[in-house]
């Protein structure tokens, strides 16, 4: 879990993760949005249950804060089985893979988070896990070291990632479903938004709603977030309510722009403007000129970004779009082929 370093980080933060059980859908009808992933999983239930068989492998990808565990928690409970929830970076040796397997009952649901993140020799025993539903084992060391072949019961891993790039391809192969969550719709985030205020207890009107959704940049758990500061806002100094000009005062307050953009989105376009001409530029180079992880840009600012088509990824690199200079409200000087500033007439 990390710290709250950002109103609108997507990645769970430990206030989160009280509110992220109550607020969390329990079946696949209250899962709101995601429509195409929704019905393809009913069709995958409905059959497996039919048949009286466990589910087969399920690979969830897509930026953080979507519902991967949300979707995978709702499968558990729509098959009737249990869920263990782990990570990959949890899984360390293969001993601690092993435990897990063999605590697993019939028809369970593993949920690897970061999946992309498990060790190659962790990998190696989930393979015959997930293919043949056995466990192959080395007891002992050296000359006396003998294999030892466990069945384990059939269970369902659902994979969850924010790299499926990342993913070696023999695990991928595993998975008989891969599914991709994009960011929600504002009509999908209007009503995730009023979902969680009736949950929450919270007044709201339509218009504050909105307000809301519009500035979650898709993400549910960005929405869930905003709606708490907004509501400390809405109490402390409305009356309670939350109308779009309370949201707006509010999330002004938190320096959060109508688009959802905050000051590290900000620094990363006008980083890109003002030092490297707007681009092309490497991710590594972004990275060291705003002090951040380049992994964290990919992860958690550039997906936005990119949808937004404020940001394009280039072969050379990242480029800012007329439509970023146009948000931030700076003149755009490049030519109409995107290779850069118009150069001033020699005189
Ligand atoms: N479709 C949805 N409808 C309503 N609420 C949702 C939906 N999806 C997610 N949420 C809310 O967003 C919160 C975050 O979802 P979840 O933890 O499942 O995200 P995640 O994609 O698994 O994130 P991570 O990749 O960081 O694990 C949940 O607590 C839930 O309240």
């Amino acid at each position: 879990m990390t710290e709250p370093k950002r109103t609108i980080t997507p990645q769970e933060t430990q206030e989160d993760s009280a509110l992220e059980q109550t607020l969390r859908p329990q079946r696949l009808a209250e899962y709101i949005g995601q429509e195409r992933v929704k019905t393809n999983l009913q069709i995958l239930i409905e059959a497996a249950r039919q048949r009286h068989e466990p589910l087969d492998h399920i690979l969830l990808y897509g930026p953080p804060g979507l519902g991967k565990t949300t979707l995978a928690t709702i499968v558990a409970n729509e098959m009737g089985v249990n869920i263990k929830v782990t990570a990959g970076p949890a899984i360390e040796r293969q001993g601690d893979l092993a435990a897990i397997l063999t605590n697993l009952r019939q028809g369970d649901i593993l949920f690897i988070d970061e999946i992309h993140r498990l060790s190659r020799a962790v990998e190696e025993i989930l393979y015959p896990a997930m293919e043949d539903f056995v466990l192959d084992l080395i007891i002992g060391k050296g000359p006396s070291a003998r294999n030892v072949r466990l069945k384990l019961p059939r269970f369902t891993v659902v994979g969850a990632t924010t790299r499926l790039a990342l993913l070696s391809s023999p695990l991928r192969d595993r998975f008989g479903v891969v599914q991709r969550l994009d960011f929600y719709d504002l009509p999908a985030m209007v009503q995730i938004v009023q979902r969680s205020a009736r949950i929450l207890g919270v007044q709201i009107d339509a218009e504050g709603a909105e307000e809301i959704a519009r500035r979650a940049r898709g993400t549910p758990r960005i929405a869930n977030r905003l709606l708490k500061r907004v509501r400390d806002y809405a109490q402390v100094r409305a009356d309670g309510v939350i109308t779009r000009q309370v949201a707006q005062d509010a999330l002004a307050l938190l320096e959060i722009d109508e688009l959802g953009l905050d000051d590290i989105d900000r620094r990363v376009l006008l980083t890109i403007i003002e030092k490297f001409d707007g681009g092309p530029v490497g991710l590594e180079t972004i990275a060291a000129a705003i002090s951040e992880e380049s992994d964290t840009i990919m992860d958690v600012y550039e997906p936005y970004l990119l949808q937004l088509g404020f940001l394009e990824r280039t072969p050379r690199g990242r480029v800012v779009t007329r439509r970023a200079y146009e948000h931030l409200g700076i003149p755009f000087n490049r030519d109409e082929r995107g290779e850069g500033p118009i150069q001033p007439p020699l005189l």
